[in-house]
């Protein structure tokens, strides 16, 4: 394995200090993952199920909503329903004709218009099925907290593929609701079919999962499973070839200078501008990936005192916050896109006295965050935090990281699904080259290290095939 820093883990990074009031542990990446077969089956391999934190599935996911016409709630916080039907009666970041809307939406009863002959935007295919009150206050947010794109830019068929699919699969009706069911049957078949192993981690569906000490965890146990001697850090990839025999040479700047390295396979998971440079040479496709873009995005931790905290849903004085974290639509012109709740979600983050929050700022719709200056961010990230969760006379709090990542989750936008269609015809002409990355994989870490495992299986068997065949060439 080749890696261009100076340690493992891409943009999964896990950090921790202990101070005079005691311990951090915080992400300056990814926060958490939805818990998958791969995920708890890698971890079992790695002998870190132990170090497995699962936070409770019905830790709500709030999105700030103050004024026309919301329904009331303490800090203008509304839970996101986690049990259909039931919590739809106390939902009221709807109002009344945007919840009939979306309902009728939903079941079908009012027939969504067709769809057009392009790609859909995820604002316009919203928007048809189930309303602009639900796109706005619903959708907006969500789409900030998975992509932090633009709802206008990104393509329902490539970035929200699963429930773009609904449209089409339902028996009784043009709802997604009808697309849905039968979408839960097919969940049920699959699961019955692969049936999970006994001797791993079980989770509950809504269970979002960390390790201990953060997400680096998993890295880490697989470079310590690889062994130094096959873990080369400092080793930056600049060019890809193969010679006429089949190897593929590929060739690295280091800090000793170049280098060379000869391998039967190579599973290229570098960021698009990497891979559109490094692999066009034997993959012309690749070039294309040129045009996925990724916003930066900034990752903000800090931690307040427990008393700083206001009256917050489900909250005491003892513990102020239970939530996974709070959402904040662009119509409420606040610069922050949302706030993980980062102590609530996972036990021992920081000291009994503290609240941990890790605020995400930037993404597709507010690119000038790349050019501010990390104090500015901060002051920014501090009074967003402020306005939504704080008392007016909070002092402030202790800031523990910031991090500006300037390419940080590619855009699946009108046009991706060609790119990866030619991108994958490419690929498959040449034998060996295996292309990952979560331009392809889906940007969920559950997504990435999911199709990882299936390639790591398909490389095998072709290592397997190739050893067969110089075998009997030597022979
Ligand atoms: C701020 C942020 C928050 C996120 N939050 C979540 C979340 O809460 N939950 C979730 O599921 N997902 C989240 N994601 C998405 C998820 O973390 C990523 O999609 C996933 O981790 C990406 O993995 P990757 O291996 O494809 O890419 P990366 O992690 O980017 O890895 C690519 C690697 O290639 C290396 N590299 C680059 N160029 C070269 C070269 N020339 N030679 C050698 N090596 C090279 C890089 O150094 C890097 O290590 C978040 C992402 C970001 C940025
Ligand atoms: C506000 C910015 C971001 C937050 N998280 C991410 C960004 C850009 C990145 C991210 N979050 C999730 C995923 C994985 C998606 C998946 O398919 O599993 C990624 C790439 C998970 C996620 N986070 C939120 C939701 C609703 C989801 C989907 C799955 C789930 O419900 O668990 C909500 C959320 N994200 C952020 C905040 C502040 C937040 C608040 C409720 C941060």
């Amino acid at each position: 394995m080749a890696e261009k820093n100076q340690e493992v883990g891409g943009n999964v990074i896990s950090k921790s200090i202990k101070d005079e009031d005691g311990e951090f542990v915080w992400e300056e990446g990814p926060n958490s993952f939805q818990p998958t077969p791969a995920i708890v089956k890698t971890a079992h391999e790695l002998g870190i199920s132990s170090e497995l934190v699962l936070a409770d599935g019905s830790l709500p996911r709030f999105v700030y909503w103050s004024g026309s016409g919301a329904g009331t709630k303490l800090a203008n916080l509304h839970a996101l329903p986690t049990n259909l039907p039931g919590d739809l009666l106390s939902f009221n970041l709807l109002t009344w004709p945007g919840k009939i809307r979306a309902g009728l939406g939903a079941i079908g009863l009012i027939k969504p218009s067709p769809q057009p002959p392009y790609e859909e935007s995820i604002r316009e295919f919203v928007t048809r099925h189930l309303g602009v009150e639900t796109f706005e206050r619903v959708i907006d947010p969500f789409v900030s907290g998975v992509y932090a794109g633009d709802p206008d830019e990104l393509a329902m068929n490539s970035a929200l593929r699963k429930i773009h699919r609904l449209e089409g699969l339902g028996d009784f009706g043009p709802g997604l609701v009808s697309g849905a069911i039968n979408r839960f049957k097919e969940i049920a078949d699959e699961k019955s079919l692969n049936p999970p192993d006994p001797e791993w981690r079980t989770y509950k569906s809504g269970e979002l999962g960390s390790f201990r000490r953060g997400l680096q965890t998993l890295p880490i146990a697989v470079s310590k499973y690889l062994g130094p001697s096959r873990v080369r850090l400092g080793h930056a990839l600049k060019s890809l070839d193969r010679e006429p025999g089949g190897m593929f040479v590929a060739t690295f700047d280091t800090e000793e200078g170049e280098k060379v390295i000869k391998a039967k396979a190579v599973a290229l998971t570098s960021p698009t501008k990497t891979t559109s440079k490094v692999a066009r040479k034997l993959v012309p496709e690749a070039k294309r990936l040129e045009e996925v873009y990724s916003p930066p995005v900034a990752s903000v931790t800090i931690a307040y005192p427990k008393s700083s905290f206001k009256d917050l849903p489900g909250g005491s004085p003892s513990s102020p916050l239970r939530g996974f974290g709070h959402l904040l639509p662009r119509k409420m012109g606040i610069r922050s896109l949302g706030t993980i709740w980062s102590s609530s979600l996972f036990p021992n983050r920081c000291p009994p006295d503290y609240e941990l929050l890790l605020t995400y700022i930037g993404g597709a719709r507010d690119r000038g965050i790349a050019d501010m200056s990390e104090a500015d961010i901060v002051d920014r990230v501090n009074k967003d935090v402020r306005k939504v969760l704080l008392k007016d006379n909070a002092p402030d709090g202790k800031l523990l990281g910031c991090r500006v990542w300037p390419v940080a989750i590619p855009q699946y936008r009108r046009g991706h699904k060609e790119i990866l269609e030619e991108l994958e015809r490419g690929e498959g002409k040449v034998e060996g080259l295996y292309l990952g990355g979560n331009y392809r994989t889906g940007v969920a870490f559950g997504d990435c290290v999911g199709f990882g495992v299936e390639e790591a299986k398909k490389i095998k068997e072709f290592l397997k095939k190739e050893g067969k065949v110089r075998a009997k060439q030597e022979a």
